[in-house]
Order: C-alpha cells, then structure tokens, then sequence
C-alpha cells in the first residue's frame, strides 16, 4: 500500500449473537392476514407497501401464509391498486429488473376491498375475503393472525378501531390475535391523545395496539442502546461531569411540498420533535434498563420523561420558511412553524445542567439526522487544544450513516502541534455488501413477531404530550410566533445565537467528510 492512501481492509462476515432471543418471543406459524387501511395514500405507497415487498423478497413473509389487504375509500380494483404498487415498487431506489418475477408473485398477494372508515357493510366484507383466505390457507389446522396498518389520518382511528372490532377480529379457537398499527401524530396535545388512547383502549388491550415511531427502526436509533451500555468507555463519560451538551438535530433540504394541507395543521414540533427525536432523546438520556425486555426498556424511557423540567420561553426559537404560505392549502396567516429549536434540561442527578438541544427544520441547507454529544474542555490545558474545539462524540443517523469520535491529536510531522481529527465508524465502508433494512421493514416485522419494544407505549406518549403541551398551546393560541428564514439555509440566526447561549462551542474549520470507498 502507497503511504497516505486510504486502506480498506476487506473483512470476512462474522456473525454475532442475537440479543432479541433473550426476549421472550416466540417465532409463531400459521395464517397471516395484512391488512392495510388507507391503501391508496401516500404512506401506504411509499413506505407500507414497499417495506411489505422487501420483507417477502428477503422470505420473512411466506407465499404459502401470508396475504395482503388493501382497504379504502376509493373505488379500484384488485389490479388497479397492484398496477399503481408496481409503478412504484419497479422505480423504487435500488430496484433491478430481475425483481420483476418475484414482484408479480408478491402482487399477486394483494388484494383489494372497497369501503367507508365508519360504517360496517366494507368492514363486513374485508372479514369475508380474509376469512376466505384463512380457510383457504391453514385455518383447519393452525391459528390466524390478523395485522391491521392504520395508514390513514389520526381522526378516523376511532371509527375504524371500533369497526375492526366489532367485525374483523381474528375467530380461530386455535389461537392467533389480532394486531393493530397506529401512526403517529398520535394527537395534537395531552388531551386529545389521552381521549384516543382511551378510545382505542376500550377496544384493544395494551399488548395489541402498535404506536409506530419510524425513527425507532432506524439502524442508528437501534444502536443507541448497545452503544452505550454495552461498552465501557462511555460508562464513566456519559454525565454532567463530563459532557457540556447534546444536540439532536433533524434538517430536510425540501419544504412540506404537496403535504402542506396535513403539515399547517400539526408543524414541526409535532411532526418531527415530539416523536422522533423525543425517541433519539430517550435513548440518549435515560438509565440503563434492567434487561433488554421492552417493558424494561419503556419503564427508564418513561422514568427520564418525567424528569423534563417546562421548556422556557426563552430557550425556544420557531421558524417558518419564506413562500410556505405559498402553498394554496396553506392559510395565508398561519402560524405554524416549520423549523424549531428547544432546549430540554432533565432534573436527575447524570443530566443537571446539561442542555439537550432538539432542532428540526424543514426546507434548510441539507438533509440530515444526527445526535451531537459535545464534552467540557479539557482541565489543564497544557496543548492549548481549546483553540483546536472540543471532543463530540456523533452518531449520524442519516444520510451516510456513521459514528465517529472527533478528537486532538498531534499533527504529523516534525513539529509539536495539535490537530483536530477523528476516530470513525463509517457504516458504508466497515459494512461493504451489507444492506441496512429499512425502518418500516424491521417495525413491521417487529408487529408480526409481538416484539414491542420499539413501539411507544401508552404512558410514554402521555409522558411526550405533557412536555410539549404548553407550549404548542402558546403557539396555537399565536402568542408565540415563529421567525421567517430563508429556504435553503440555517434557520434563524436566532436559533445558533440560542446554541451558542446553551454552551455549544463550534470548531471553525473543520468539517467530518464521510470516507469514499
Ligand atoms: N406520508 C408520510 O410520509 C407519513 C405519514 N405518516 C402518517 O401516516 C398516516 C397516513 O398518512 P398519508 O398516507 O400521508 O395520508 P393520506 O392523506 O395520503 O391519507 C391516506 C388515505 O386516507 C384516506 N383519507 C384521507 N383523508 C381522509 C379523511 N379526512 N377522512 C377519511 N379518510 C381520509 C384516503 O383514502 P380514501 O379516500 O381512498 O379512503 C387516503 O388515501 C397519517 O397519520 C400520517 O401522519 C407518518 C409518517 C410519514
Ligand atoms: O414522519 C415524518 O418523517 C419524515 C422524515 O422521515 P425520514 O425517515 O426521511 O427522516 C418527514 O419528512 C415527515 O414530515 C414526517 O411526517
């Protein structure tokens, strides 16, 4: 190897001990009905569908168990609904034309069923075609279970978890369940989720209902737990002593383009910051469980909920792109914000005084997801590192995953000087060959397996809505206004004059560019 080229070993595969058989769950066989409500929207198109197709090209859905329903309002049929999925799923990123055998098999799945959200003549007729499937399939001999996606809009999960229940329940005396995902925003407030919690919990028990959070299937957010309690060094390290702040940053290069209708509605800090990141925050800040179990595991998420102090006025800075009003479903006065970022301080003995800041933004200068732990300056500075900036420890969500650890080091060479550089773990290249899954793939996998753990309990979500509740009332009522910013920069300059004041510390100068094979 020439010296100063970039070396890429090759390592063979090793495999490494599933944690997940440590949890209880038991892998089941029979009958397996999909149903997804809402099939011809726009969740359903780009994400349910897809992630339903990868999961049966991989051979976790089985041709000879599974079948999948489509169920809406719009009159289609079986075909028409199969020809708009094909469209999709042949132009889909990584997509190769020797799919298209396996795709028509998995098409051939899927079938369609026409009918309203609220009443039961469509859901009559949903329980006829899937029942049909099940005597066609195994029901003699082995159980059904019944997974139904609610990809829809929040205000008709009532009316449709009561119509499943009063006409779509699985009925096999061999066993099986019936299983229902919800979306989020689960809400708008404290109140009205704690309505639809008790709505839906009339109907369906804690262990059957699925609150999706699609930031909980991502690689990155799943390693979280593994990073820190598995590894020593960031045991002592990660508390007040040793680290300054922690920020949890979500960007998206794009504006609310043809969503704009649902996105006026709820804004960034329910779209984005109340669920997704609060997710990423949890795992960030909370005690290690006593097992990986899921109750474990949302008993501490809960526990660092609590200990959120009310988010200040003064640590909050809202923005709405220039031209968001633009958009003919958008009101001309809305007040809706589209970038946000706020600060949250946990009132526990490992975080007093250290700032997490959440910052999300739509239409900026980049599309990325990232949690940035910065730590104190080093004591005794005898290598004046300070002016070099400080350590941060990154973990990149998206778009080229990776964590990596920036640090001082000695510049190369004859003098004595210092340098910042870093220690990286760049998914792409320590990972050739392997295929990261999807978030809704692993989720959905997950309901079929009753593996609850990245799905939000009822509490937890009570926990969320308590902490933001105040202050999205002040923003409906228009006491509290967002800032307009250019599309296709930073936001506010009033958002890193608030990161500043948190105690974040840029380093001028240096910027971390993912390695190229
Ligand atoms: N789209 C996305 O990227 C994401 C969406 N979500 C969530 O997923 C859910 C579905 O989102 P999405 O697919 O974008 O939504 P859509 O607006 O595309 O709605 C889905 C389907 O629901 C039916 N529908 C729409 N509006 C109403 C209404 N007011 N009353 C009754 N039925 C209606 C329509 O079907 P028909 O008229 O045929 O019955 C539509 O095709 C939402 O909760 C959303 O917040 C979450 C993450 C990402
Ligand atoms: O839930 C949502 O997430 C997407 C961003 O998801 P990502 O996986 O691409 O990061 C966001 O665009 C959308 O507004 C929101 O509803």
């Amino acid at each position: 190897m020439e010296s100063g080229q970039w070396h890429v070993e090759k390592r063979s595969s090793f495999r490494s001990e599933s944690f997940v058989k440590d949890n209880d769950i038991v892998p089941e066989t029979g009958c397996l009905s999909i149903i997804v409500l809402g099939a011809s929207g726009d969740l359903a198109k780009k994400k349910t569908f897809p992630a339903l197709f990868h999961l049966y090209r991989q051979g976790f859905l089985q041709p000879d168990e599974v079948h999948i329903f489509g169920y809406a309002r719009t009159k289609i049929s079986d075909d028409e609904l199969r020809n708009r999925l094909r469209g999709y799923l042949i132009n889909e990123k990584g997509a190769s034309p020797d799919q298209s055998e396996i795709l028509s098999s998995f098409l051939q799945l899927v079938k369609y069923v026409s009918g309203s959200y609220d009443s039961e003549e469509g859901f009559r007729l949903l329980d006829k075609e899937i029942s049909e499937h099940e005597i066609s399939k195994n029901s003699q001999e082995g159980s059904s279970r019944r997974l139904f996606y609610l990809a829809l809009p929040p205000s008709v999960y009532p009316s449709v978890c009561r119509m499943i229940k009063q006409c779509c329940m699985n009925k096999s005396d061999l066993g099986g369940w019936t299983r229902i995902v919800v979306e989020k925003p689960f809400g708008r407030d404290l109140d009205t989720a704690e309505e639809l919690s008790t709505q839906i919990g009339e109907l369906f028990d804690e262990p059957q209902i699925y609150r999706i959070d699609h930031y909980l299937g991502k690689e990155l957010v799943q390693n979280l737990l593994v990073l820190r309690f598995a590894n020593r060094f960031f045991l002592p390290l990660w508390n007040r002593d040793n680290i300054d702040n922690v920020q949890i940053v979500f960007r998206e290069d794009f504006g609310t383009e043809g969503r704009g209708g649902y996105f006026d509605q709820y804004g960034i800090i329910r779209d984005i910051i109340q669920n997704h990141l609060l997710q990423v925050f949890y795992l960030v800040a909370m005690e290690k469980p006593v097992s990986i179990k899921p109750e474990h595991i949302r008993d501490e998420k809960v526990k660092v909920l609590q200990s959120v102090l009310p988010i200040k006025d003064e640590e909050v800075v809202l923005g709405q792109y220039e031209g968001y009003k633009d958009d003919p479903t958008v009101p001309d006065d809305s007040n809706t914000p589209t970038f946000a970022t706020i600060v949250l301080r946990i009132h526990n003995e490992r975080w007093e005084g250290v700032p997490f800041i959440l910052k999300a933004g739509k239409a900026l200068n980049s599309r990325k997801a990232e949690i940035r732990v910065q730590f104190k300056d080093v004591p005794g500075d005898i290598f004046k590192c300070k002016k070099q900036g400080r350590n941060e420890f990154v973990i990149r969500l998206q778009p080229s995953e990776a964590i990596y650890m920036k640090l001082t080091v000695k510049q190369p060479g004859l003098d004595m000087s210092t340098a910042q550089s870093e220690l990286d773990l760049s998914y792409r290249q320590r990972y050739q060959g392997v295929t990261i899954p999807e978030a809704y793939e692993r989720l959905i996998l997950d309901t079929i397996r009753g593996d609850q753990q990245h799905f939000v309990r009822r509490d937890e979500l009570k926990a969320a809505w308590e902490i933001f509740t105040p202050l999205l009332h002040r923003i409906d009522d228009g006491e509290s206004k967002p800032l307009p910013y250019q599309p296709g920069g930073r936001g506010p300059a009033e958002a890193d004059e608030l990161l500043a004041k948190a105690g974040y510390v840029q380093t001028l100068g240096y910027i971390w560019i993912p390695p190229t094979l």
